[in-house]
This record gives structure tokens, sequence and C-alpha cells, in this order.
């Protein structure tokens, strides 16, 4: 399996991402789908999210400060994504520290088909049931069983399942990729992850599947980030999340598959 096209068919498409997602890195969110080629709408009203999800091509839904509002707005664009057959992309931000998220979640993907859920490794094993550490939005997980977690999610969802960290593994149930890409700069800023899930959200509206729009968007983001902590400055914060908004747009399907550092398996 490869991911070729996917940025290209990004490009030429231009996906509507409507996107409902917390207020640290809303504006991140909104200029990293611009730069890998999509259109971003951050439309969270509650009345007009069933019909704006109906002109988009994914819906990209992130809980990391999850408000009365955002709840309802959430509720009608999977109403509309399902109606639409449109992918919804869910980002479970702070489910590993706040349980009753967890409940919030399953609840959303007992009602609406949900195409694809990403968050970090911690946030991922606690969906699972899978004892784990968090701090806050952050994982502080060491790694381990992360395969295991994410195939039985998976599974159990019936989606594809995303867990970022010093390695992405992403799987559909029954295929694996396992991305060794990225840089721990992505870890010194706020809202890789969310970016993460903005791109995952843009490539899965021009994609052929989500699998692949998945690990596409994982990939982009982990080869940006090394590229943009290459260059000068790149190991200061501040400097780096500009330069990583900056190398997500000079992205090229040869710079991707040169780059690229991911192992297949099925399971
Ligand atoms: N130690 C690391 N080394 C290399 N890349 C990393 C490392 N940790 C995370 N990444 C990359 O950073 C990106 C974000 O992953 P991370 O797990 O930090 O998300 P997150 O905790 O949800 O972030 P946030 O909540 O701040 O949005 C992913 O592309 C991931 O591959
Ligand atoms: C810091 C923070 N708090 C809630 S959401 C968010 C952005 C990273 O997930
Ligand atoms: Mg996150």
């Amino acid at each position: 399996m490869n991911v070729k096209g996917i940025l290209t068919a990004t490009r030429s498409k231009t996906p509507l991402v409507q996107a409902i997602t917390n207020y640290v890195t809303i504006n991140d969110c909104a200029n990293v789908l611009l730069a890998c080629g999509a259109s971003p709408a951050m439309c969270e009203v509650a009345r007009e999210a069933y019909d704006f999800s109906r002109l988009s091509a994914a819906v990209y839904c992130n809980i990391g400060t999850l408000t009365p509002e955002q709840r309802q707005a959430i509720q009608e664009a999977l109403r509309g994504a399902a109606e639409k057959e449109i992918p919804v992309v869910l980002d479970p931000v702070g489910c590993g520290a706040i349980p009753s998220r967890i409940d919030y979640l399953e609840e959303l993907r007992s009602q609406y088909p949900i195409q694809v859920v990403k968050g970090n490794l911690g946030e991922i094993k606690s969906l699972a049931g899978i004892e784990t550490q968090v701090r806050g939005v952050d994982s502080v997980d060491n790694g381990e069983d992360a395969v295991e977690a994410c195939v039985s999610l998976a599974q159990k969802w019936q989606c594809v399942v995303a867990a970022t960290g010093i390695q992405d593994v992403v799987t559909d149930g029954t295929q694996v990729a396992v991305i060794q890409n990225g840089t721990q700069m992505l870890t010194k800023i706020t809202g890789a992850g969310c970016m993460a899930g903005a791109v995952i959200a843009g490539f899965c509206g021009a994609a052929e599947n989500p699998f692949k729009g998945t690990v596409a968007g994982l990939l982009a983001m982990s080869l940006a980030g090394e590229k943009a902590a290459a260059g000068e400055g790149g190991q200061l914060p501040g400097t780096f999340k500009v330069k990583l908004i900056d190398e997500i747009h000079q992205l090229t399907e040869e710079s991707m598959a040169a780059s690229a550092n991911i192992r297949y398996f099925s399971v």
C-alpha cells in the first residue's frame, strides 16, 4: 500500500472541511487545512451545523474545549454527515483525564457513523479500556501495546483508529501502518495533534478511503515537523510552529515518498 496521490487529490479537489474544534488551536487547524490544500470552515453554531455538514466533504470534531453549544453542533453535523455519507474524524482530546468524555463519545458513536478516531496513545488506550498514563490532554504512555490498543478499538468501533506518539499507529482493524517519522519538537507546541486531525479530515475528504487518508495525514504532519525542526530556528517552539505550516504548504508527492518511513502489516 502507499499513499501516493492523496496530497495531489486534496490540492485539486479543495475539499470543504467543517471543523468543530477547541478554541486553543482553532486558528492553527484552519491554517494547516489551507496549507494542505483543503478549505476550512469552523462552523460550530448548532442551528447551522446540519446544513453546513451537508455541503462539506469531511467533518472534523475535536472535543478539547467541549462547550454545550459545540455538543449540539457536533450532534447536528454528524446527522448531516451520516445522511451525505461523508467522513467524520473524531479527536477524543482529554478523554483519558475526564472519564465522562468517554461516555459522551460512546454515546455519539452509538448514534452516528464515525470513520476515523485519532488521538494520542493515552486517549486511544483510555477509549479502548486499557490502562494508560495521561497528564491532562497529553499522553505520558510508554508506547507499549499501541498496535493492540488500536486494533482492539478499531474492531469494537468498526472504524479507522490512529494513535499518535513517538510512532503513529493507524489501523482499520485488519491492516496496520506504523509511521516512524516525526520530531520531538511536535510535543513542544500545543495542537500538533489537533492539526494532525484537521489534516486527516482534509485528506479523507479527497482520498479513496479513510485508512489511506489517515496514514497520509499523519505522514504529512510528521514530515513537515521533521523539516521545520531542521531549519533555522526550528528548535524554538514559536518559530517551529510557523515553519510547520510553511512546510505543510511545501510538501510534494515526491518529498513525501522520499522521506516516508512506514511499516505495513496485517493483523
Ligand atoms: N516523541 C515524538 N517524536 C516524534 N514525533 C512525535 C512525538 N510525539 C508526537 N509526535 C508527533 O506529533 C504529532 C502530534 O502527536 P501528539 O501525540 O503529540 O498529539 P496530541 O498529544 O494529541 O497533541 P495536542 O493535544 O497538543 O494537539 C503527531 O504527528 C506525532 O507523530
Ligand atoms: C491545551 C488544550 N486544552 C484543551 S484542548 C488543548 C489543545 C491541545 O489538545
Ligand atoms: Mg490531542
